[in-house]
């Protein structure tokens, strides 16, 4: 098993503080020992108190690079579009500066979107400062799906590949998702869920090694990286 922090909070909005609080560090350490520093969120609902916290730190964000732990493959302007929620929640107030890599989705396939993407992100070829994680109910996290076609590639930290495409049923559409090495190899790996269902969710996780049952078992059971579970109720 990983090298598990927990952090509970009595609310979600003392956890969005805390969870920006500890991402704008590491982004500030980035910035500071190397002039900039990168930072990987996942989309769907529970991170928009987080993100709005974050907005507001105190950065040279200009020097930051915001990308997106997974995409769904749809039009930029989609209501399903994780880069439009970071857009509007994340990209205001002093974060309004950052530079948001966003994936390619307008390409003919999904393998050629995921190509381009890994190239831009590729330029900026450094270690992310900060990578924070959401989990499905059914045990996903990034667009690593339970059944996911490319799952098994998508979770080989050996591969050289940083991001690939993923059809899975669950999924809704098909995705564009970072593998699990440049996740793993992130400074700071943070897994931010909220409730009780999906807390139960986790401590099942823990409990069980099958990552194709419920994949984010390969960022919680693993050595190469810490990961701070972040949770309220
Ligand atoms: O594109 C996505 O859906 C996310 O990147 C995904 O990995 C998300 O973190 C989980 O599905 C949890 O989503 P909720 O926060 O909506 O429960």
């Amino acid at each position: 098993m990983a090298d598990i922090h927990r952090h509970d909070y009595a609310d979600r909005e003392r956890l969005a503080e805390a969870l920006a609080a500890g991402v704008a560090a590491k982004l500030a350490g980035g910035l500071a020992t190397r002039g900039h520093a990168s930072l990987a969120v996942s989309g769907g609902s529970t991170p928009r108190r987080f993100f709005e916290a974050l907005s507001r730190a105190d950065l040279d964000w200009g020097s930051v690079m915001v990308l997106l732990v997974d995409e769904r493959l749809v039009p930029p302007d989609h209501e399903r579009a994780n880069a439009g929620l970071v857009r509007r929640h994340l990209l205001q107030n002093r974060a309004a500066d950052a530079r948001f890599v966003p994936y390619v989705v307008d390409a003919h396939t999904p393998a050629e979107c995921a190509r381009l993407s890994e190239e831009a992100f590729a330029q900026d070829g450094h270690r992310l400062d900060a990578c924070v994680l959401g989990m499905g109910t059914d045990g996903h996290t990034a667009s690593f799906f339970p059944g996911g076609d490319l799952l098994t590639e998508a979770l080989d930290t050996r591969s050289h590949r940083k991001v690939l495409p993923i059809y899975a049923q669950g999924a809704g559409e098909p995705r564009l998702t970072l593998t699990l090495g440049p996740i793993l190899d992130a400074r700071f790996v943070a897994l931010h869920i909220e409730g009780d269902e999906k807390r139960g969710v986790l401590e099942t996780a823990l409990a069980g090694t099958e990552t194709a049952e419920m994949p984010v078992r390969a960022v919680l059971h693993q050595s190469a990286a810490p990961v701070h579970v972040f949770w309220a109720p």
